[in-house]
Protein backbone atom coordinates (compact mmCIF):
# COMPACT_ATOMS: atom_id res chain seq x y z
CA UNK A 1 0.00 0.00 0.00
CA UNK A 2 1.54 3.73 -0.92
CA UNK A 3 2.08 5.59 1.79
CA UNK A 4 0.18 8.65 3.17
CA UNK A 5 2.69 11.05 3.86
CA UNK A 6 0.19 13.45 4.74
CA UNK A 7 0.42 14.17 8.62
CA UNK A 8 -2.65 15.54 9.93
CA UNK A 9 -2.49 19.19 11.36
CA UNK A 10 -2.20 19.02 15.06
CA UNK A 11 -5.56 20.48 16.56
CA UNK A 12 -4.36 22.55 18.68
CA UNK A 13 -0.40 23.63 17.96
CA UNK A 14 0.25 26.01 15.43
CA UNK A 15 2.88 25.30 12.34
CA UNK A 16 5.50 27.49 11.28
CA UNK A 17 7.71 27.64 14.46
CA UNK A 18 11.23 27.06 14.52
CA UNK A 19 12.31 24.22 16.73
CA UNK A 20 15.75 23.51 17.54
CA UNK A 21 15.93 19.81 18.19
CA UNK A 22 19.40 19.32 20.69
CA UNK A 23 20.46 16.03 21.39
CA UNK A 24 23.69 15.49 23.89
CA UNK A 25 25.26 12.47 22.91
CA UNK A 26 26.70 10.92 25.92
CA UNK A 27 24.30 12.78 28.68
CA UNK A 28 22.61 10.25 31.20
CA UNK A 29 20.98 11.30 34.45
CA UNK A 30 21.85 9.25 37.90
CA UNK A 31 22.68 9.94 41.01
CA UNK A 32 25.14 12.76 42.70
CA UNK A 33 28.61 12.00 43.34
CA UNK A 34 32.06 12.33 41.99
CA UNK A 35 32.29 10.12 39.26
CA UNK A 36 29.17 11.96 37.80
CA UNK A 37 30.74 14.29 35.52
CA UNK A 38 27.88 16.21 34.80
CA UNK A 39 27.17 16.97 38.52
CA UNK A 40 30.42 17.83 39.34
CA UNK A 41 30.72 20.16 35.80
CA UNK A 42 29.07 23.54 35.97
CA UNK A 43 25.82 23.03 33.83
CA UNK A 44 24.08 26.06 34.84
CA UNK A 45 21.93 25.49 30.99
CA UNK A 46 20.71 21.88 31.63
CA UNK A 47 20.29 22.76 35.34
CA UNK A 48 17.75 25.60 35.05
CA UNK A 49 15.81 23.31 32.34
CA UNK A 50 15.40 20.88 35.47
CA UNK A 51 14.96 22.95 38.07
CA UNK A 52 13.14 25.88 35.91
CA UNK A 53 10.05 23.97 34.61
CA UNK A 54 8.89 20.80 35.97
CA UNK A 55 5.99 19.82 34.09
CA UNK A 56 8.56 20.54 30.85
CA UNK A 57 11.29 17.76 32.36
CA UNK A 58 11.33 14.43 32.41
CA UNK A 59 13.17 11.08 31.66
CA UNK A 60 13.39 8.99 29.10
CA UNK A 61 14.66 5.08 28.54
CA UNK A 62 17.08 4.96 26.39
CA UNK A 63 18.85 1.61 26.75
CA UNK A 64 17.75 -2.12 26.22
CA UNK A 65 14.17 -3.15 25.11
CA UNK A 66 12.77 0.50 25.14
CA UNK A 67 15.24 1.22 21.35
CA UNK A 68 14.73 -2.62 20.60
CA UNK A 69 18.10 -3.92 21.86
CA UNK A 70 18.09 -7.73 23.07
CA UNK A 71 17.56 -7.18 26.86
CA UNK A 72 17.43 -4.34 29.58
CA UNK A 73 20.82 -5.24 30.45
CA UNK A 74 21.91 -3.61 27.02
CA UNK A 75 23.26 -0.14 27.67
CA UNK A 76 21.93 2.09 24.99
CA UNK A 77 24.44 3.60 22.15
CA UNK A 78 24.10 6.54 19.53
CA UNK A 79 22.84 3.73 16.45
CA UNK A 80 19.77 2.98 18.35
CA UNK A 81 19.10 5.57 20.01
CA UNK A 82 18.75 7.85 17.24
CA UNK A 83 17.35 5.33 15.09
CA UNK A 84 14.65 5.84 17.81
CA UNK A 85 14.72 9.41 18.33
CA UNK A 86 14.30 9.82 14.47
CA UNK A 87 11.81 6.78 13.49
CA UNK A 88 9.56 7.29 16.89
CA UNK A 89 8.77 3.61 16.85
CA UNK A 90 11.35 0.54 18.40
CA UNK A 91 12.81 -1.52 15.61
CA UNK A 92 14.85 -4.91 16.14
CA UNK A 93 17.81 -4.01 16.14
CA UNK A 94 20.68 -5.57 14.59
CA UNK A 95 21.94 -7.58 17.81
CA UNK A 96 19.03 -9.08 17.98
CA UNK A 97 18.42 -9.70 14.49
CA UNK A 98 21.40 -11.70 14.47
CA UNK A 99 20.59 -13.54 17.46
CA UNK A 100 17.63 -14.90 16.37
CA UNK A 101 19.18 -15.51 12.70
CA UNK A 102 21.99 -17.91 14.03
CA UNK A 103 19.59 -19.09 16.85
CA UNK A 104 17.22 -19.93 14.39
CA UNK A 105 19.79 -20.91 11.98
CA UNK A 106 18.29 -19.00 9.00
CA UNK A 107 22.10 -17.18 8.80
CA UNK A 108 22.85 -20.11 7.40
CA UNK A 109 20.14 -20.17 4.64
CA UNK A 110 20.31 -16.90 3.19
CA UNK A 111 21.71 -15.68 -0.17
CA UNK A 112 24.65 -14.05 1.98
CA UNK A 113 26.42 -17.25 3.25
CA UNK A 114 25.47 -19.00 0.39
CA UNK A 115 27.48 -16.80 -1.09
CA UNK A 116 30.83 -16.38 0.82
CA UNK A 117 30.42 -20.33 1.08
CA UNK A 118 31.43 -20.73 -2.52
CA UNK A 119 34.99 -20.06 -1.06
CA UNK A 120 35.00 -22.57 1.39
CA UNK A 121 36.59 -25.14 -0.80
CA UNK A 122 39.54 -23.73 -2.32
CA UNK A 123 39.64 -20.33 -0.03
CA UNK A 124 39.85 -19.05 3.37
CA UNK A 125 36.85 -17.80 5.08
CA UNK A 126 38.14 -14.36 7.21
CA UNK A 127 36.28 -12.51 9.50
CA UNK A 128 37.14 -9.01 10.49
CA UNK A 129 35.28 -7.08 13.68
CA UNK A 130 35.57 -5.91 16.96
CA UNK A 131 36.28 -8.68 19.48
CA UNK A 132 34.32 -7.68 22.36
CA UNK A 133 30.68 -8.46 24.31
CA UNK A 134 30.09 -5.10 23.93
CA UNK A 135 27.03 -5.67 21.94
CA UNK A 136 26.96 -2.23 20.30
CA UNK A 137 29.38 -3.18 17.31
CA UNK A 138 29.20 -6.86 17.50
CA UNK A 139 29.46 -9.77 20.10
CA UNK A 140 31.63 -12.71 20.96
CA UNK A 141 29.09 -14.81 21.50
CA UNK A 142 28.07 -14.03 18.07
CA UNK A 143 31.12 -14.80 16.06
CA UNK A 144 31.99 -17.86 18.53
CA UNK A 145 28.15 -19.17 16.77
CA UNK A 146 29.76 -17.85 13.67
CA UNK A 147 32.92 -19.96 13.45
CA UNK A 148 31.16 -22.75 14.58
CA UNK A 149 28.43 -22.68 11.95
CA UNK A 150 31.17 -21.74 9.17
CA UNK A 151 33.18 -25.01 9.93
CA UNK A 152 30.65 -27.22 10.40
CA UNK A 153 29.14 -25.82 7.05
CA UNK A 154 32.70 -26.70 5.14
CA UNK A 155 34.97 -23.71 5.95
CA UNK A 156 38.66 -25.52 5.76
CA UNK A 157 40.38 -22.34 6.71
CA UNK A 158 39.50 -19.75 8.93
CA UNK A 159 41.56 -16.47 9.65
CA UNK A 160 40.29 -13.80 12.20
CA UNK A 161 41.53 -10.47 12.11
CA UNK A 162 40.84 -8.87 15.56
CA UNK A 163 39.85 -5.27 16.58
CA UNK A 164 40.55 -4.52 20.71
CA UNK A 165 37.85 -2.63 22.12
CA UNK A 166 38.24 -1.26 26.33
CA UNK A 167 35.56 1.65 24.42
CA UNK A 168 32.09 -0.33 25.54
CA UNK A 169 33.81 -2.62 27.92
CA UNK A 170 36.40 -2.12 30.39
CA UNK A 171 40.03 -1.07 29.31
CA UNK A 172 42.26 -4.05 29.26
CA UNK A 173 39.57 -6.92 28.78
CA UNK A 174 40.67 -7.58 25.17
CA UNK A 175 43.15 -10.45 26.28
CA UNK A 176 40.54 -12.20 27.88
CA UNK A 177 38.05 -11.64 24.86
CA UNK A 178 41.16 -13.09 22.96
CA UNK A 179 42.08 -16.41 25.03
CA UNK A 180 38.31 -16.93 24.66
CA UNK A 181 38.95 -16.61 20.96
CA UNK A 182 42.19 -18.34 20.90
CA UNK A 183 40.40 -21.56 22.95
CA UNK A 184 37.42 -21.78 20.49
CA UNK A 185 39.87 -21.67 17.21
CA UNK A 186 42.30 -24.57 18.72
CA UNK A 187 39.35 -26.63 19.32
CA UNK A 188 38.24 -26.11 15.48
CA UNK A 189 42.13 -26.82 15.03
CA UNK A 190 41.62 -30.06 16.73
CA UNK A 191 38.65 -30.93 14.35
CA UNK A 192 41.30 -30.49 11.70
CA UNK A 193 40.52 -26.73 10.87
CA UNK A 194 43.34 -24.54 9.60
CA UNK A 195 42.07 -21.53 11.97
CA UNK A 196 43.86 -18.83 13.51
CA UNK A 197 44.09 -15.29 14.29
CA UNK A 198 45.66 -13.25 12.29
CA UNK A 199 45.90 -9.55 12.50
CA UNK A 200 44.85 -7.46 15.10
CA UNK A 201 44.79 -3.89 16.68
CA UNK A 202 43.39 -1.21 18.55
CA UNK A 203 39.41 -0.05 17.35
CA UNK A 204 40.21 3.28 17.29
CA UNK A 205 43.55 3.25 15.52
CA UNK A 206 42.87 0.65 13.53
CA UNK A 207 40.02 -0.08 10.88
CA UNK A 208 36.85 1.27 13.10
CA UNK A 209 37.04 4.98 11.71
CA UNK A 210 33.13 6.57 11.11
CA UNK A 211 31.98 9.30 8.50
CA UNK A 212 35.04 9.85 6.95
CA UNK A 213 37.26 11.38 9.27
CA UNK A 214 40.10 9.58 9.07
CA UNK A 215 41.03 7.15 6.22
CA UNK A 216 44.54 6.29 7.50
CA UNK A 217 42.88 4.74 10.46
CA UNK A 218 41.05 2.04 7.48
CA UNK A 219 44.45 1.92 5.67
CA UNK A 220 46.33 0.37 8.70
CA UNK A 221 43.66 -1.71 8.91
CA UNK A 222 43.89 -2.78 5.13
CA UNK A 223 47.79 -2.87 5.07
CA UNK A 224 47.45 -5.74 8.43
CA UNK A 225 44.28 -7.86 6.96
CA UNK A 226 44.71 -7.72 3.77
CA UNK A 227 48.31 -7.47 2.76
CA UNK A 228 49.74 -9.16 5.71
CA UNK A 229 51.76 -6.23 7.02
CA UNK A 230 52.73 -4.04 10.09
CA UNK A 231 55.45 -2.49 12.28
CA UNK A 232 54.79 -5.57 14.61
CA UNK A 233 54.60 -8.89 13.92
CA UNK A 234 54.25 -11.69 16.96
CA UNK A 235 53.43 -15.91 16.97
CA UNK A 236 50.09 -15.53 19.17
CA UNK A 237 47.45 -12.78 19.40
CA UNK A 238 47.49 -13.44 23.25
CA UNK A 239 51.28 -12.15 23.08
CA UNK A 240 50.73 -9.37 20.62
CA UNK A 241 47.95 -7.61 23.11
CA UNK A 242 49.62 -8.32 26.15
CA UNK A 243 53.42 -6.99 24.91
CA UNK A 244 51.57 -4.05 23.10
CA UNK A 245 49.72 -3.40 26.18
CA UNK A 246 52.80 -3.13 28.46
CA UNK A 247 54.22 0.04 26.40
CA UNK A 248 53.42 3.05 28.96
CA UNK A 249 50.18 5.07 27.48
CA UNK A 250 48.75 2.79 25.52
CA UNK A 251 45.14 0.96 25.94
CA UNK A 252 42.84 -1.58 24.07
CA UNK A 253 41.19 1.37 22.10
CA UNK A 254 44.40 2.24 20.44
CA UNK A 255 46.49 -0.64 19.97
CA UNK A 256 48.88 -0.35 16.72
CA UNK A 257 48.11 -2.69 14.07
CA UNK A 258 50.33 -6.27 14.33
CA UNK A 259 49.97 -9.47 11.86
CA UNK A 260 50.40 -12.55 13.45
CA UNK A 261 53.60 -14.57 11.64
CA UNK A 262 54.20 -18.03 10.99
CA UNK A 263 58.28 -19.70 12.15
CA UNK A 264 59.85 -18.21 8.82
CA UNK A 265 58.19 -14.79 9.73
CA UNK A 266 55.51 -14.95 6.82
CA UNK A 267 52.17 -13.10 8.00
CA UNK A 268 49.40 -16.42 8.22
CA UNK A 269 46.80 -14.62 6.90
CA UNK A 270 46.79 -12.34 4.19
CA UNK A 271 43.60 -11.88 1.89
CA UNK A 272 43.99 -13.38 -1.32
CA UNK A 273 42.16 -13.72 -4.23
CA UNK A 274 39.45 -16.06 -4.09
CA UNK A 275 38.98 -15.90 -0.42
CA UNK A 276 35.73 -15.35 1.89
CA UNK A 277 35.30 -11.75 3.67
CA UNK A 278 32.50 -11.77 6.42
CA UNK A 279 33.14 -8.07 8.74
CA UNK A 280 30.97 -9.83 11.67
CA UNK A 281 30.09 -6.06 12.87
CA UNK A 282 26.14 -5.61 13.01
CA UNK A 283 26.89 -1.96 13.28
CA UNK A 284 27.26 -0.06 10.44
CA UNK A 285 28.93 3.27 11.22
CA UNK A 286 32.29 2.16 12.21
CA UNK A 287 32.56 -0.74 9.40
CA UNK A 288 30.93 1.24 6.11
CA UNK A 289 34.61 2.65 5.17
CA UNK A 290 36.25 -1.04 5.04
CA UNK A 291 33.33 -2.04 3.34
CA UNK A 292 33.84 0.44 0.82
CA UNK A 293 37.44 -0.50 0.53
CA UNK A 294 36.88 -4.11 0.31
CA UNK A 295 33.65 -3.65 -1.87
CA UNK A 296 34.48 -0.81 -4.07
CA UNK A 297 35.92 -1.22 -7.81
CA UNK A 298 36.62 2.67 -7.96
CA UNK A 299 38.45 3.86 -4.96
CA UNK A 300 40.60 6.50 -4.07
CA UNK A 301 40.25 6.84 -0.38
CA UNK A 302 44.44 5.19 0.05
CA UNK A 303 46.39 3.38 -1.77
CA UNK A 304 45.16 -0.55 -1.86
CA UNK A 305 48.06 -1.74 -3.33
CA UNK A 306 46.58 -5.05 -4.19
CA UNK A 307 42.73 -5.56 -4.58
CA UNK A 308 42.06 -9.04 -4.01
CA UNK A 309 38.90 -11.10 -5.86
CA UNK A 310 36.94 -11.91 -2.99
CA UNK A 311 33.59 -12.72 -1.68
CA UNK A 312 32.61 -10.79 0.54
CA UNK A 313 29.47 -10.38 3.49
CA UNK A 314 28.79 -7.67 5.69
CA UNK A 315 27.08 -9.52 9.02
CA UNK A 316 24.06 -7.04 8.11
CA UNK A 317 23.73 -4.61 5.21
CA UNK A 318 25.35 -1.36 6.65
CA UNK A 319 24.13 1.16 4.45
CA UNK A 320 20.21 0.99 2.67
CA UNK A 321 20.57 4.07 0.33
CA UNK A 322 23.88 2.72 -1.07
CA UNK A 323 23.62 -1.22 -0.65
CA UNK A 324 26.63 -1.59 0.84
CA UNK A 325 27.66 -4.32 1.19
CA UNK A 326 25.91 -5.84 -1.35
CA UNK A 327 26.20 -8.95 0.45
CA UNK A 328 25.02 -9.94 3.70
CA UNK A 329 24.32 -12.27 5.95
CA UNK A 330 21.20 -11.04 8.26
CA UNK A 331 18.63 -8.19 6.97
CA UNK A 332 19.27 -5.08 8.44
CA UNK A 333 16.20 -3.43 10.44
CA UNK A 334 13.77 -1.80 7.95
CA UNK A 335 13.63 1.59 9.12
CA UNK A 336 11.25 2.94 7.21
CA UNK A 337 8.52 6.01 7.29
CA UNK A 338 11.19 7.84 9.79
CA UNK A 339 9.74 11.24 11.46
CA UNK A 340 12.40 13.13 9.28
CA UNK A 341 11.26 11.85 5.83
CA UNK A 342 7.57 12.61 6.81
CA UNK A 343 8.29 16.13 7.38
CA UNK A 344 10.10 16.84 4.79
CA UNK A 345 7.20 15.21 2.82
CA UNK A 346 4.84 18.02 4.38
CA UNK A 347 6.88 20.38 3.85
CA UNK A 348 7.41 19.84 -0.15
CA UNK A 349 6.10 16.67 -1.81
CA UNK A 350 2.14 18.39 -0.97
CA UNK A 351 3.41 21.30 -2.78
CA UNK A 352 4.28 19.26 -5.75
CA UNK A 353 1.66 16.23 -6.38
CA UNK A 354 -1.85 15.93 -6.03
CA UNK A 355 -3.42 17.89 -2.63
CA UNK A 356 -3.39 21.19 -4.30
CA UNK A 357 -5.48 23.75 -2.03
CA UNK A 358 -3.61 21.64 1.39
CA UNK A 359 -0.66 22.21 -0.42
CA UNK A 360 -0.57 25.40 -1.39
CA UNK A 361 -1.22 26.42 2.21
CA UNK A 362 1.54 24.16 3.64
CA UNK A 363 4.17 25.66 1.20
CA UNK A 364 3.32 29.15 2.60
CA UNK A 365 3.72 28.76 6.08
CA UNK A 366 5.74 25.23 5.96
CA UNK A 367 8.48 25.06 3.65
CA UNK A 368 10.16 23.01 5.58
CA UNK A 369 14.21 22.85 5.48
CA UNK A 370 16.33 21.00 8.55
CA UNK A 371 19.71 21.80 8.98
CA UNK A 372 21.54 19.16 10.72
CA UNK A 373 25.00 19.86 12.24
CA UNK A 374 27.36 18.49 14.21
CA UNK A 375 31.23 17.28 13.84
CA UNK A 376 33.05 14.80 12.12
CA UNK A 377 32.80 12.34 14.68
CA UNK A 378 28.76 12.32 15.20
CA UNK A 379 28.04 13.89 11.33
CA UNK A 380 25.73 10.95 10.93
CA UNK A 381 24.12 10.12 13.96
CA UNK A 382 21.69 13.07 13.24
CA UNK A 383 21.67 12.40 9.61
CA UNK A 384 22.69 8.92 8.71
CA UNK A 385 21.01 6.81 12.17
CA UNK A 386 18.22 9.51 12.23
CA UNK A 387 17.01 8.74 9.22
CA UNK A 388 16.67 4.80 9.56
CA UNK A 389 20.40 4.26 8.62
CA UNK A 390 19.88 6.48 4.99
CA UNK A 391 22.85 8.50 3.89
CA UNK A 392 21.92 11.32 1.74
CA UNK A 393 18.96 13.68 1.50
CA UNK A 394 15.05 12.57 1.11
CA UNK A 395 14.70 16.25 -1.05
CA UNK A 396 17.96 17.81 -1.18
CA UNK A 397 16.30 21.24 -1.99
CA UNK A 398 14.72 21.05 1.35
CA UNK A 399 16.97 19.82 3.58
CA UNK A 400 20.56 20.87 4.11
CA UNK A 401 23.38 18.92 6.10
CA UNK A 402 26.42 20.55 7.35
CA UNK A 403 29.79 18.86 8.65
CA UNK A 404 32.00 20.87 11.10
CA UNK A 405 35.35 18.94 10.54
CA UNK A 406 36.24 17.31 14.03
CA UNK A 407 40.05 17.10 15.29
CA UNK A 408 41.80 13.88 13.94
CA UNK A 409 44.69 11.92 15.39
CA UNK A 410 44.28 12.78 19.22
CA UNK A 411 42.06 11.20 21.73
CA UNK A 412 39.38 14.16 22.56
CA UNK A 413 39.99 14.10 26.73
CA UNK A 414 42.99 16.13 24.98
CA UNK A 415 40.59 18.80 23.60
CA UNK A 416 37.61 17.86 25.89
CA UNK A 417 35.87 20.83 23.87
CA UNK A 418 36.19 19.71 20.70
CA UNK A 419 33.71 21.85 18.51
CA UNK A 420 31.12 22.66 20.62
CA UNK A 421 30.98 26.27 19.92
CA UNK A 422 31.61 25.95 16.04
CA UNK A 423 28.21 23.47 16.29
CA UNK A 424 26.17 25.73 18.57
CA UNK A 425 27.05 28.83 16.30
CA UNK A 426 26.51 27.48 13.41
CA UNK A 427 22.93 26.28 14.75
CA UNK A 428 22.77 29.58 15.74
CA UNK A 429 23.06 31.27 12.20
CA UNK A 430 20.44 28.76 11.20
CA UNK A 431 18.26 29.92 13.31
CA UNK A 432 18.82 33.21 13.15
CA UNK A 433 18.61 33.05 9.52
CA UNK A 434 14.73 32.36 9.29
CA UNK A 435 15.56 29.88 6.58
CA UNK A 436 15.02 26.79 8.45
CA UNK A 437 12.11 25.12 10.31
CA UNK A 438 14.10 22.18 12.16
CA UNK A 439 17.86 22.75 13.27
CA UNK A 440 18.88 18.98 14.67
CA UNK A 441 22.07 19.07 16.32
CA UNK A 442 24.25 16.46 17.92
CA UNK A 443 26.63 17.77 20.71
CA UNK A 444 29.19 14.93 21.18
CA UNK A 445 31.03 16.32 24.44
CA UNK A 446 30.17 13.91 27.04
CA UNK A 447 30.44 10.80 25.04
CA UNK A 448 33.43 11.41 22.84
CA UNK A 449 35.25 12.64 26.16
CA UNK A 450 33.97 10.14 28.53
CA UNK A 451 34.60 7.40 26.14
CA UNK A 452 38.58 8.14 26.70
CA UNK A 453 37.76 7.63 30.55
CA UNK A 454 39.68 10.79 31.76
CA UNK A 455 37.47 11.84 34.56
CA UNK A 456 38.95 15.24 34.63
CA UNK A 457 38.74 15.86 31.04
CA UNK A 458 34.85 15.08 30.74
CA UNK A 459 33.72 17.28 33.57
CA UNK A 460 35.29 19.96 31.06
CA UNK A 461 33.43 18.38 28.27
CA UNK A 462 30.07 18.79 29.83
CA UNK A 463 30.55 22.36 30.46
CA UNK A 464 31.32 22.72 27.13
CA UNK A 465 28.06 21.07 25.99
CA UNK A 466 26.00 23.06 28.33
CA UNK A 467 27.66 26.31 27.42
CA UNK A 468 26.72 25.44 23.34
CA UNK A 469 22.89 24.22 24.72
CA UNK A 470 23.31 27.74 26.13
CA UNK A 471 24.23 29.44 22.34
CA UNK A 472 21.39 27.95 20.94
CA UNK A 473 18.42 28.53 23.42
CA UNK A 474 19.55 31.97 23.29
CA UNK A 475 18.89 32.18 19.44
CA UNK A 476 15.78 29.70 19.90
CA UNK A 477 14.29 33.31 22.27
CA UNK A 478 15.21 35.72 19.90
CA UNK A 479 13.24 34.20 16.99
CA UNK A 480 10.44 32.98 19.14
CA UNK A 481 11.11 29.55 18.49
CA UNK A 482 10.68 26.41 20.33
CA UNK A 483 13.60 23.82 22.05
CA UNK A 484 13.83 20.10 22.48
CA UNK A 485 16.82 19.33 24.29
CA UNK A 486 17.61 15.35 24.63
CA UNK A 487 20.10 12.79 24.47
CA UNK A 488 20.49 9.65 22.99
CA UNK A 489 22.02 7.31 26.07
CA UNK A 490 23.96 7.71 29.42
CA UNK A 491 28.05 7.96 29.27
CA UNK A 492 29.06 11.46 31.30
CA UNK A 493 27.14 10.79 33.88
CA UNK A 494 29.25 7.50 35.54
CA UNK A 495 32.47 6.93 35.13
CA UNK A 496 33.34 4.40 37.24
CA UNK A 497 32.26 0.81 37.61
CA UNK A 498 29.85 -0.45 40.13
CA UNK A 499 28.99 -3.24 42.09
CA UNK A 500 24.76 -3.94 42.38
CA UNK A 501 24.64 -1.48 45.65
CA UNK A 502 26.26 0.96 43.34
CA UNK A 503 29.38 1.18 45.18
CA UNK A 504 32.53 1.81 42.91
CA UNK A 505 34.50 -1.05 41.95
CA UNK A 506 38.19 -1.32 42.20
CA UNK A 507 40.91 -3.43 40.36
CA UNK A 508 43.56 -5.61 41.69
CA UNK A 509 45.56 -2.39 42.85
CA UNK A 510 42.66 -0.90 44.44
CA UNK A 511 42.39 1.73 42.10
CA UNK A 512 38.94 2.54 41.02
CA UNK A 513 37.93 0.38 37.37
CA UNK A 514 36.76 3.25 35.19
CA UNK A 515 33.64 2.99 33.04
CA UNK A 516 34.61 4.29 29.31
CA UNK A 517 31.82 2.87 27.89
CA UNK A 518 27.80 4.09 28.10
CA UNK A 519 25.38 3.12 31.26
CA UNK A 520 21.90 1.55 31.62
CA UNK A 521 20.90 5.30 32.68
CA UNK A 522 18.12 6.95 31.42
CA UNK A 523 18.74 10.55 29.33
CA UNK A 524 16.28 13.95 30.29
CA UNK A 525 14.03 15.18 27.56
CA UNK A 526 13.35 18.95 27.99
CA UNK A 527 10.92 21.78 25.83
CA UNK A 528 10.39 25.34 25.96
CA UNK A 529 11.21 28.17 24.38
CA UNK A 530 8.50 31.39 23.81
CA UNK A 531 7.25 29.70 20.93
CA UNK A 532 6.00 26.81 22.52
CA UNK A 533 2.00 27.21 23.32
CA UNK A 534 1.66 28.28 26.77
CA UNK A 535 -1.09 24.63 27.38
CA UNK A 536 1.83 22.32 26.60
CA UNK A 537 3.05 19.99 29.62
CA UNK A 538 4.62 16.42 29.56
CA UNK A 539 1.50 13.84 29.58
CA UNK A 540 1.84 11.94 32.91
CA UNK A 541 -0.26 8.84 31.38
CA UNK A 542 3.33 7.24 29.79
CA UNK A 543 4.45 5.91 32.19
CA UNK A 544 8.02 4.34 30.79
CA UNK A 545 8.28 6.35 27.79
CA UNK A 546 11.41 5.85 25.60
CA UNK A 547 13.80 7.75 23.17
CA UNK A 548 11.13 6.87 20.29
CA UNK A 549 8.70 8.86 21.75
CA UNK A 550 10.20 12.00 21.38
CA UNK A 551 9.74 11.89 17.14
CA UNK A 552 5.94 12.36 17.85
CA UNK A 553 6.67 15.30 20.03
CA UNK A 554 8.73 16.56 17.81
CA UNK A 555 6.04 16.43 15.02
CA UNK A 556 3.99 18.28 17.39
CA UNK A 557 5.73 20.81 17.64
CA UNK A 558 6.04 21.37 14.08
CA UNK A 559 2.05 21.59 14.13
CA UNK A 560 1.12 18.27 12.97
CA UNK A 561 -0.06 14.65 14.50
CA UNK A 562 2.47 11.94 14.07
CA UNK A 563 1.54 8.63 12.63
CA UNK A 564 -0.56 6.71 14.85
CA UNK A 565 1.80 3.69 14.60
CA UNK A 566 4.25 6.18 16.06
CA UNK A 567 4.78 5.52 19.74
CA UNK A 568 2.45 8.43 21.52
CA UNK A 569 3.80 11.63 22.05
CA UNK A 570 5.01 13.34 25.30
CA UNK A 571 3.18 16.21 25.10
CA UNK A 572 -0.75 17.18 25.97
CA UNK A 573 -1.73 20.99 25.28
CA UNK A 574 -4.07 21.78 28.36
CA UNK A 575 -6.78 24.50 27.31
CA UNK A 576 -6.19 27.76 28.94
O1 LIG B 1 31.48 3.68 18.36
C1 LIG B 1 31.67 4.18 19.46
O2 LIG B 1 32.31 5.23 19.63
C2 LIG B 1 31.19 3.44 20.68
O3 LIG B 1 31.32 2.06 20.47
C3 LIG B 1 29.75 3.71 20.91
O4 LIG B 1 29.52 5.09 21.00
P1 LIG B 1 28.31 5.77 20.26
O5 LIG B 1 27.20 4.76 20.25
O6 LIG B 1 27.99 6.95 21.14
O7 LIG B 1 28.74 6.16 18.92
MN1 LIG C 1 25.97 8.54 21.32
MN1 LIG D 1 29.54 6.64 22.62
Amino acid sequence: MATAWTLPDHPKLPKGKTVAVVVLDGWGEANPDEYNCIHVAQTPVMDSLKNGAPEKWRLVKAHGTAVGLPSDDDMGNSEVGHNALGAGRIFAQGAKLVDSALASGKIYDGEGFNYIKESFENGTLHLIGLLSDGGVHSRLDQVQLLLKGASERGAKRIRVHILTDGRDVLDGSSIGFVETLENDLSQLREKGIDAQIASGGGRMYVTMDRYENDWGVVKRGWDAQVLGEAPHKFKSAVEAVKTLRAVPDTNDQYLPPFVIVDESGNAVGPIVDGDAVVTFNFRADRMVMLAKALEYADFDKFDRVRVPKIRYAGMLQYDGELLLPKRYLVSPPEIERTSGEYLVKNGVRTFACRQVTHSFYMFIIFVLIHEHRSETVKFGHVTFFWNGNRSGYFDESKEEYVEVPSDSGITFNVKPKMKAVEIAEKARDAILSGKFDQVRVNLPNGDMVGHTGDIEATVVACKAADEAVKIILDAVEQVGGIYLVTADHGNAEDMVKRNKAGKPLLDKSGAIQILTSHTLQPVPVAIGGPGLHPGVKFRSDIETPGLANVAATVMNLHGFEAPADYEPTLIEVADN
